[in-house]
């Protein structure tokens, strides 16, 4: 294995050794508590721009396989672990991680403290970062950073988006069956691709609903005479990577859709967006939620759901001026869903899709359906 050296903006360098594809990479360095799903995660587009330190210490036991990719490539900068697996066992492996990040030019970082890392970004906040199989002097590779833009300098959607629509075809995977369901849907809608994963359209597909994928930079004016034509129903907002204050583009556009009364549902991004959208700007949290044990509360039933989550950004308080609160999360009380009080328009923070993740907030695809009449 090469040698791989890090340098944080904080000043912090570190060696490792690398397992994935060789180069340099300047990235926003998170880390992600999830017990399983390593693929799902490096495949997750909403993780553009980002390094993932995965807690979980040892790391491609299980391989991947084609049918856990979340979408057609890993785009994460790279994947920061304690303990790299090359020989995984399991029934479903078509090849190793290492094999995977190399084919997607992603850095593989192993035999480093995570548990380090990841006090320094709980104290600290997420932070930028490089990577490098080429470059060792601390100097040289602080110069790398200081010159490189940082995150929320950059528009990740537009290397993520899907270029050309497209319709999803397939439903929830059926355990007892091996195979997708069928789709049965007597409802339209339209997906804005922001980086959307692809268990997001099986579970809209599952609920009902036929969902044409379109690129974000699809006009809003086409997709509200769609709606006005009774040609759809709806609008998803996907999730997606980077800052979304940046995506002046998108706020327009759902500002459009807002004003025509389309009835819409956002993730994570998506819910974000729809927020700034409505005149409420998005917050930086610390260090983010990612993982796949956030415990958080639906204000409608009173019940608690284990979510699966993926963000460093948060709707702020007082969006409760044009929309009730349905949800929020147990370990700090951020908002976790709204349901806007004069429209359609309702959006959770977490990732009722998991993948990886608890099912226990599937039923909110179900609640959209529902509100599309
Ligand atoms: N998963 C997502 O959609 C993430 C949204 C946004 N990029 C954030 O980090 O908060």
């Amino acid at each position: 294995m090469n040698k791989v050296s890090l340098y944080f903006e904080n000043g912090l360098f570190l060696e490792a050794k690398s397992f994935g594809s060789d180069g340099t990479s300047v990235g926003e360095c998170v880390f992600n508590t999830s017990m399983t799903g390593y693929q799902e995660i490096a495949t997750d587009p909403s993780y553009a721009g980002q390094f993932v330190t995965f807690t979980m210490p040892e790391i491609g036991n299980v391989g991947c396989n084609a049918q856990d990719m979340e979408s057609t490539k890993a785009h994460c900068k790279g994947v920061i672990v304690r303990s790299y697996q090359d020989r995984p066992s399991s029934f479903r492996c078509e090849e190793t991680l290492a094999a995977l990040l190399k084919k997607h030019g992603v850095l593989g970082i192993t035999d480093i403290d995570t548990r380090y890392i990841t006090k320094i970004l709980r104290d600290e906040g997420a932070m930028m970062m490089v990577a490098s199989t080429e470059i060792h002097d601390k100097e040289e590779l602080k110069k790398v950073l200081e010159n490189s833009p940082r995150i929320e300098e950059i528009n990740y959607i537009e290397q993520v988006s899907t270029k050309e629509p497209y319709v999803h075809n397939q439903a929830r995977y059926d355990i007892l069956q091996f195979d997708y369901a069928k789709p049965n849907t007597s409802k339209k809608i339209i997906a804005l691709d922001f980086g959307i994963k692809r268990n997001i359209l099986n579970e809209l597909t599952h609920a009902g609903m036929e969902v044409t994928v379109v690129p974000n930079s699809m006009p809003s004016s086409e997709i509200i005479a769609k709606f006005e034509a009774k040609e759809i129903d709806g609008v998803f907002l996907s999730n997606g990577p980077g800052d979304p204050l940046i995506l002046k583009d998108e706020q327009e556009k759902i500002r459009d859709m807002i004003a025509a009364k389309v009835p819409m549902f956002g993730i994570c991004l998506g819910h974000q967006l729809l927020s700034i959208s409505h005149g409420y700007d998005t917050y930086k949290l610390q260090f983010g939620q990612h993982g796949g044990n956030h415990p958080v509360k639906n204000l409608q039933t009173g019940s608690v759901e284990i979510t699966a989550q993926n963000h460093n950004y948060n709707v702020p308080d007082n969006i409760t001026e044009v929309a009730e609160i349905t949800h929020i999360n147990l370990f700090d009380n951020t908002i976790e869903g709204v349901k806007y009080k004069d429209a359609p328009i309702m959006s959770v923070q977490h990732h009722p899709e998991a993948s990886p993740g608890p099912h226990e907030s599937a039923y909110v695809f179900q609640e959209f359906a529902d509100m599309l009449g």
